[in-house]
């Protein structure tokens, strides 16, 4: 589904990432984890678009991807959410759905502000279809209120939702888990788990090391910029170079 070929980055003289290379595979739940300054961030603002890596290739779905924006992305399928999670505070958690929605649709955001007749029947229908995913992430009740007000766990979900609603091939999450308690986590955890079982592919980078070994099919270790390991969540825990690494970590 994606796939990352020898990304290297450098930041003025220091190298936050080196020569790391691995596969997203489709319908998989693929977690990125490292210790303190490991370089995962760095990695998924690459593969979001934000940043332009020194170096290495990426391919969506075969396609090079390698320099391309986060528009062009979201055109092709993948989105991405944030640690510190970015919402319109002053609209509704309906209407931070549908913006999503309107971007897609025919009649697009000014005829639908201006009332046109047909504009009228596609709102309906994005209406419809916004509360749809807030069903699905467990957060219609909260449709009418303003998404500045949400509890964090709530907005979360509302930025989850969000995501979904653009129907994407790939989610990119950065730290789901942060900020979130252990009820929210774990139903979290089901959350992901449903998504990917709608067929959508995963990858996070998460710190809460029982959700990333409870969700995942497959994890990345990144340690000082390069690869460590790759395998299963058991492969993983059982790896001593893993092990080592995260011992060495005072986090
Ligand atoms: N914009 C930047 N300019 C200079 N150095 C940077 C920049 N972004 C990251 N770095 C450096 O790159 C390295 C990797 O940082 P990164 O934030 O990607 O790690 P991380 O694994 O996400 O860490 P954490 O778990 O603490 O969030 C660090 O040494 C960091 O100081």
């Amino acid at each position: 589904m994606l796939e990352l070929s020898a990304i290297s980055q450098v930041f003025g003289g220091v190298t936050a990432l080196k020569d790391v290379s691995f596969n997203v595979a489709r319908g998989e739940i693929t977690g990125v984890i490292g210790p303190n300054g490991a370089g995962k961030t760095t990695l998924f603002n690459i593969i979001s678009g934000i940043y332009s890596q020194s170096s290495g290739t990426i391919a969506l779905e075969g396609k090079d991807v390698s320099r391309a924006t986060p528009d062009r992305l979201a055109r092709l399928g993948m989105v991405r959410t944030f640690q510190n999670i970015e919402l319109f505070g002053a609209m509704t958690v309906r209407e931070n759905v549908m913006v999503g929605l309107h971007s897609r649709s025919s009649s697009g955001l000014l005829a639908c502000s201006l009332k046109m007749p047909w504009s009228l029947r596609e709102e309906k229908r994005i209406r419809a279809e916004a509360l749809k995913w807030l069903e699905f992430t467990g957060i219609a009740d909260l449709a009418d209120s303003i998404a500045g007000n949400l509890p964090f766990g709530k907005g979360r979900l509302l930025e989850i939702a969000r995501a979904l609603a653009v129907e994407p091939r790939i989610i990119l999450m950065d730290e789901p888990a942060a900020g979130l308690n252990s009820r929210e986590t774990l139903a979290l955890a089901q959350l992901i788990r449903r998504i990917r079982d709608m067929g959508i592919t995963i990858a996070l980078v998460e710190h809460d090391m029982e959700l990333v070994m409870d969700i995942c099919d497959r994890i990345v270790v990144l340690n000082l910029g390069m690869k460590l390991a790759e395998g299963t969540p058991r492969e993983i825990q059982e790896n001593h170079e893993v092990i080592a690494a995260y011992l060495g970590d005072d986090d």
